[in-house]
C-alpha cells in the first residue's frame, strides 16, 4: 500500500534533483498509510497541517538557516541565535501567533537551543506556578511581551543535586521590608543557568530564606539583574557566562553573584509561602511545591525524547537505505546497509523506542495536567507519584535517546563522524538532558525510594490499594511465578511481555528492600544501609520505569484499537511494541534469569521472535521515520535529506567549509613551502 497523500514540505538545503530510487521504491512498498500514521504521532490532520505550515515557513525562511552552525565562532553562533530570537518575536507579531501553543510550535520548528529557552520553559512557567494573582499581574504581561527576559537560577558552582545545600540568603529585613540577597562564598556564586550570562534582565532566584535568624528553607525571589536601558549589571550584582562547554553553544549559560543586594518584599514568589510585612513566615502546604517548575520541565524533557530520538533514527534508516556496501555473491548488487541483520538490530529497536516515548509523552502530559488541577484546588496528594515518576521517567528516556543517538552515528559509519550528519551536534546538545534538572542517577533514587516505601506499606498492610502504575507492588505472589512465554508466538503476547516487565520490576524492589533490612541488621542505621543499596536502586527506578514505557504503549494500541484506528496502522504499531518490549528483555537478560524468572526454554523462542520483528519492520523501516515527518531543516542532516541525495549534498555542504575558500592553505606560505621548498 501507497501513502494516502503526500507530505507538503518543502525539501530545504537538500541538493535538488531525481530522489534515490531505493527510497521511493520503500516508500512505494510501505504496509500503510504514512501520512494517517502522521495524524495520529501529530493529533490529528488539522494539527499537522498547522505544524507542517510553520515547519515551512521557518525551513525556507533564511534566518533560520541551520547550515552555517559548523562555521561559525561561539561569539558569532551566540549573536545568530539572538537573530533568530528577534525574527521569532517578528514572525509572532506578522503572523499574529499569540497562543502559546503557537509559540511553542514555532520554537520547535526553529530547532535551536535559543537563549529564551529558560525565559519560556523555566521563568514564566515559575512566575505562574509560584507567583501571587497580583505578582502574576505585574511580571507575566512584560514577561510574555519580552519587555523583561528572564530565567531560572536555581544550581551554584557548589551544590546543583542537593537544593537544601544552596548558599545564596535571603535575609529579610523589616525595618525596610526588603531581603537582602547574598552570595557569602565562593561556592554559592549560581553556577549553570540558561541565558543568565548575557541575555537575562531578570531572574528566578533559589535562595535560603532568613527571618531574624531563623532559617526557613529554600524560595524563589524575583529580581532584576540588569538595566533595562542599557543591559548594564545592577549595582551589586556581577553576572557573566561560564565559557565554553561539550556542546550548547548558542546557549549563554551564567554564573551570578550578589553583594547584599536589596528588593522589595513582594519580590518573594508567595504563591504557596509567605513573609508578612512584620516578619510573620507562613509555611507552604507542601515542603516541596517550590520545586514544581522542575517537575514540569522533567515532563516536558520526557515529552522531546521521542523526537529528538525519532531525529536520529530518521537519519541513520534513510542514510542506510541509501548506502550500499558489499554484494552478498559476486556479480550481484551491492545490498542497502539496511538490510543486513545487524543494522536492523541497532536501528529498529530504537524507532521503536522512539514510538514507545511518543505514547509515554503523551501520559505524563496527562498525569500532569490532572496534578495541576489538584494543586489549583489545595490538592497536593498526587505530588509524590507525579515527582517519582516524571523523576524516574526523565531518567530512564534521556540516558535511552543518548545512547540512542550515538548507536544511530556509529551505524552511519565515517559519514556518521562528520558534523554535517547531524548527529554529533544532536547527541552533544542532548545529553545534558541526562544531567539538568536532576542528574539522572540522583533522580532514580528518587523513583526508588517512592517504590520502596509503597512497597513496604503494602507488605505491612495486605489488602492496601496502591495507584495503578505501582498496584503490583501489592502482589508478592507475583514473584513465585515464572515465564511461560516457551514459543515464539506466546512472545507476541502483550498480557506475557507485561508480567516479565511487572516480575523484573517488583523482584528488584523487593531485594532491595531484603538487602535494605539486611544492612540494618548488621548494625546500619537507615541512612547507611541506603547508601549500601544505591547501585541497586538506579536499577529499581529503571525497571519500574521500563514498565510503565511499555504498560502505556501497549494502553495507547488498545485504545487505538477501541476508536477504530485501521488494521494496517495498529499492526505496524503493535510489531513495534513487541519489538520495543522483546529487545529490552533481551538487553536485560540477566535481570530475568539471575532470578529463574526466565531460562533457555525461553530465551531461543525470544531471540528468534526479534529477529522476526527486525524482518517485518523492514519493509516499512522508511515510511516509520517518514512518519515522523521532520523537514530537511529540523533534521539538519546531509545524511538524512527527503530525497535522499546524500552524496550530492554531503558534497556541497562540504564546499561551505572556510578552509576551502582559498585554493592554497591558509599557513602554506609560513609553514609548509619553507621545508617543500628547502635544499636537499
Ligand atoms: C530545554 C531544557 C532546558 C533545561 C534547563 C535546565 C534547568 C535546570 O537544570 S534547573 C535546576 C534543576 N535542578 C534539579 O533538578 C536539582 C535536583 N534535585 C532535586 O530535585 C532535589 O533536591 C532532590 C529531589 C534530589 C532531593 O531534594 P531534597 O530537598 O534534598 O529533599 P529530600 O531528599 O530531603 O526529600 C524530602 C522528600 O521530598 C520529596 N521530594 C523531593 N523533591 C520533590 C519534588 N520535586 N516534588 C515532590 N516531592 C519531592 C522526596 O522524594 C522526599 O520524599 P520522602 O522520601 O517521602 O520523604
Ligand atoms: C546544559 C546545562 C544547563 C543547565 N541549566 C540550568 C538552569 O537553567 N538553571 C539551573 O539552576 N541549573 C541549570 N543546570 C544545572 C543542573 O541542573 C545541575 O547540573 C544538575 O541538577 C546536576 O547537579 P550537579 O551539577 O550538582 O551534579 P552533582 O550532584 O554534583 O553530580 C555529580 C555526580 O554525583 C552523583 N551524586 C550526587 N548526589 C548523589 C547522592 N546523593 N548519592 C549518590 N550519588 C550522587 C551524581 O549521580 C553524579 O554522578 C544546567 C546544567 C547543564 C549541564
Amino acid at each position: 500500500m501507497s501513502s494516502s497523500s503526500k507530505p507538503n514540505l518543502p525539501v530545504t538545503n537538500a541538493v535538488n534533483g531525481p530522489p534515490n530510487a531505493d527510497l521511493v521504491r520503500e516508500r512505494g512498498a510501505a504496509s500503510f498509510p504514512v501520512r494517517d500514521l502522521t495524524y495520529l504521532v501529530y493529533g490529528g490532520q488539522e494539527r499537522t497541517e498547522h505544524l507542517e505550515r510553520i515547519a515551512n515557513m521557518v525551513a525556507s525562511d533564511p534566518v533560520f538557516r541551520k547550515t552555517d552552525r559548523f562555521f561559525l565562532s561561539r561569539t558569532e553562533q551566540y549573536r545568530r541565535s539572538l537573530e533568530k530570537v528577534r525574527h521569532y518575536k517578528e514572525l509572532i507579531a506578522k503572523h499574529n501567533l499569540h497562543s502559546e501553543l503557537d509559540q511553542q510550535d514555532l520554537r520547535q520548528a526553529i530547532d535551536e537551543d535559543l537563549p529564551i529557552g529558560l525565559h519560556v520553559g523555566m521563568f514564566i512557567p515559575t512566575i505562574v506556578g509560584q507567583g501571587t494573582d497580583e505578582q502574576q499581574k505585574k511580571w507575566l504581561p512584560l514577561a510574555r511581551a519580552y519587555k523583561i527576559i528572564g530565567t531560572y537560577a536555581q544550581t551554584e558552582l557548589g551544590h546543583g543535586s542537593f537544593i537544601r545545600g544552596l548558599e545564596t540568603v535571603a535575609t529579610y529585613d523589616k525595618s525596610t521590608q526588603e531581603f537582602v540577597l547574598n552570595s557569602p562564598t565562593l561556592t554559592a556564586t549560581k553556577w549553570w543557568p540558561g541565558a543568565l550570562g548575557k541575555t537575562s534582565t531578570h531572574c528566578v532566584v533559589f535562595a535560603r530564606l532568613v527571618i531574624s535568624d531563623r532559617e526557613c528553607g529554600v524560595h524563589p525571589f524575583m529580581v532584576q539583574l540588569r538595566s533595562l536601558e542599557n543591559h548594564e549589571p545592577l549595582k551589586g550584582i556581577t553576572v557573566g557566562d561560564i565559557g565554553p562547554k561539550f556542546a550548547y553553544e548558542t546557549m549563554d549559560n551564567g554564573f551570578l553573584r550578589f553583594d547584599h543586594v536589596r528588593i522589595p518584599r513582594d519580590h518573594m514568589l508567595m504563591r504557596f509561602a509567605q513573609v508578612a510585612a512584620d516578619g510573620t513566615y507562613s509555611t507552604p502546604p507542601h515542603s516541596k511545591v517550590s520545586y514544581a517548575t522542575m517537575v514540569f520541565m522533567r515532563a516536558y524533557i520526557i515529552g522531546t525524547a521521542s523526537s529528538t530520538l525519532a531525529k536520529a533514527v530518521t537519519i541513520a534508516v534513510r542514510y542506510s537505505c541509501v548506502r550500499k556496501q558489499f554484494p552478498l555473491r559476486s556479480g550481484e548488487p551491492e545490498q542497502q546497509i539496511l538490510n543486513y541483520q545487524n543494522q536492523q538490530a541497532a536501528l529498529f529497536p530504537l524507532l521503536a523506542t522512539a514510538y514507545a516515548f511518543h505514547f509515554t509523552g503523551n501520559y505524563i502530559r496527562q498525569m500532569y495536567s490532572d496534578f495541576v488541577r489538584g494543586m489549583r484546588a489545595q490538592d497536593f496528594s498526587v505530588l509524590p507519584e507525579m515527582h517519582a515518576t516524571s523523576a524516574g521517567l526523565k531518567s530512564l528516556t534521556t540516558w535511552i535517546a543518548s545512547a540512542g543517538i550515538e548507536t544511530c552515528r556509529a551505524s552511519c559509519g565515517g559519514h556518521g563522524y562528520s558534523k554535517l550528519s547531524g548527529l554529533p551536534s544532536l547527541y552533544a546538545n542532548y545529553i545534558p538532558a541526562c544531567t539538568y534538572e536532576g542528574d539522572n542517577t540522583v533522580m532514580c533514587f528518587q523513583l526508588a525510594r517512592y517504590l520502596l516505601k509503597l512497597y513496604g506499606k503494602a507488605q505491612a498492610k495486605p489488602g492496601l490499594r496502591l495507584p495503578g502504575n505501582v498496584s503490583y507492588l501489592e502482589k508478592s505472589t507475583l514473584l513465585d511465578e515464572r515465564c511461560d512465554a516457551s514459543t515464539e508466538e506466546l512472545w507476541l503476547d502483550p498480557a506475557r511481555q507485561l508480567h516479565a516487565y511487572r516480575n523484573r520490576a517488583l523482584r528488584l524492589v523487593a531485594n532491595c528492600a531484603n538487602r535494605l533490612v539486611a544492612e540494618m541488621q548488621k548494625g546500619k542505621d537507615e541512612v547507611l544501609a541506603v547508601e549500601a543499596i544505591k547501585s541497586d536502586m538506579v536499577k529499581v527506578a529503571k525497571a519500574h520505569s521500563y514498565y510503565v514505557v511499555l504498560n502505556n504503549f501497549v494502553n495507547a494500541i488498545e485504545q487505538l484499537r477501541a476508536s477504530g484506528t485501521s488494521t494496517p496502522i495498529l499492526r505496524v504499531l503493535k510489531t513495534l511494541c513487541d519489538l520495543f518490549a522483546l529487545h529490552f528483555i533481551q538487553a536485560d537478560l540477566g535481570d530475568f534469569l539471575e532470578y529463574g524468572y526466565l531460562s533457555s526454554l525461553h530465551t531461543e523462542p525470544l531471540h528468534a521472535q526479534i529477529r522476526r520483528l527486525l524482518e517485518a519492520i523492514r519493509p516499512d523501516a522508511v515510511a516509520l521515520v517518514d512518519a515522523f515527518n521532520f523537514t530537511d531543516h529540523a533534521l539538519g542532516s546531509a545524511l538524512g535529506v527527503h530525497n535522499g541525495r546524500v552524496y550530492e549534498t554531503l558534497f556541497e555542504w562540504a564546499q561551505q567549509e572556510p578552509l576551502n575558500k582559498t585554493q592554497v592553505a591558509p599557513g602554506y606560505h609560513e609553514y609548509i613551502k619553507p621545508f617543500l621548498l628547502a635544499k636537499m
